[in-house]
């Protein structure tokens, strides 16, 4: 009996456990049956093409969007820290770091210079953002989401605007914040292939979850050592599948016999992916610009979305 308390009382926590939530919009669902959970200290990636609906699924999980179907629950008093893939704001406004910091709530000069220091980026507390570098951006947006000390991390593609070598060094940073603090971390990968190596699960979706599982460890391809280094490959894992079904535009999915599953459909209603397949030759790029911090909606109206590019190449 003893034992069993103790064993309960050393696993860990559950943080938030979503079970078949979907979202409903103009009569197409855009997520439909979803599960995911994240407990603490552990990565879970999301992955998926263009419009799979990893943002909105992200956002259902943390309490952004209300799920059309499903539902999510999240531990009592749980703190999130949120990294938005696009953020809203005024560019044409100067903006410090240090300000960027305290948007959204209030934080003395302490914390402002710890949170900073924590990302590697204290030297930049008085610079203006639009300056930053991509990396030194969304190491700014991670400082602003840790803040807080969330239990519960969520970054919606936080390498974007970086190079390669950049997003190991994000990773890194990353594996170190979970690592330091045991927060559980939902990251949103724009790279269909490479993932941390250290998530403990990925969840492929598109529309619906197509499969799931831990990555492959990294890759023995000469080609992927030699574009990324061998630090690279200590870091980076590749996770691939084939998809055995056909998403049809209604968001209904098709299986390879023709049969056609309906809305709200789990990842159980249809044949398996294989996930054995080897190494990809190039990553992919990246998407879209922008990111941000909060777990509240994103403001509206006359913000414009950062360019990360132009962040880089200043
Ligand atoms: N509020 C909304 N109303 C209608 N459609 C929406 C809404 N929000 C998102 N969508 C659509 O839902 C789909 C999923 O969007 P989502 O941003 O979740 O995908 P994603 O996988 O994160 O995409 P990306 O990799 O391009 O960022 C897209 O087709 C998008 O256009």
């Amino acid at each position: 009996m003893k034992d069993r308390m103790e064993q309960a009382a050393a696993a860990p926590k559950t943080l938030v456990e979503a079970r078949g939530i979907g979202l409903r919009r103009a009569g197409r669902w855009l997520v439909s049956g979803v599960d995911l959970a994240v407990k603490a200290g552990e990565i879970v990636t999301l992955i998926g093409p263009n419009g799979s609906g990893k943002s909105t699924t992200a956002k259902i999980t943390i309490g952004i969007q209300k799920p059309d179907s499903g539902q999510v629950t999240r531990a009592r008093g749980l703190r999130i820290g949120y990294v938005p893939q696009k953020l809203t704001i005024d560019w044409t406004l100067p903006l410090t770091v240090a300000r960027l910091m305290t948007l959204t709530g209030r934080y003395g000069t302490p914390e402002v210079t710890q949170a900073l220091e924590e990302v590697g980026i204290a030297h930049l507390a008085q610079a203006e953002v639009q300056h930053l570098s991509g990396g030194e951006f969304q190491r700014a947006l991670l400082a602003r989401a840790m803040i807080g000390k969330p239990d519960l991390l969520v970054l919606d593609e936080p390498v974007q605007g970086v190079d390669f070598a950049g997003e190991v060094a994000l990773y890194n940073l990353i594996r170190e914040i979970r690592d330091r603090t045991g927060c559980g971390i939902l990251l949103i990968s724009h790279d269909l292939h490479v993932v941390m190596a250290e998530t403990d699960t990925v969840v492929c979706l598109n529309g619906h979850v197509c499969c799931r599982g831990t990555p492959e460890s990294v890759v023995t391809s000469p080609e992927y050592l030699q574009l990324f280094g061998s630090r690279a490959a200590e870091t980076l894992a590749v996770y691939r599948h084939h998809h055995d079904h056909t998403h049809l535009p209604d968001g209904r999915v098709q299986r390879a016999d023709g049969v056609i599953l309906g809305d709200g459909h789990a990842h159980g209603d249809h044949a398996h992916c294989d996930h054995s397949q080897q190494i990809p030759a190039e990553p992919q790029t990246l998407p879209e610009a922008g990111a941000g911090v909060s777990p509240l909606p994103e403001p509206a109206a006359k913000d414009q979305t950062r360019d990360p590019e132009a962040a880089n190449a200043r």
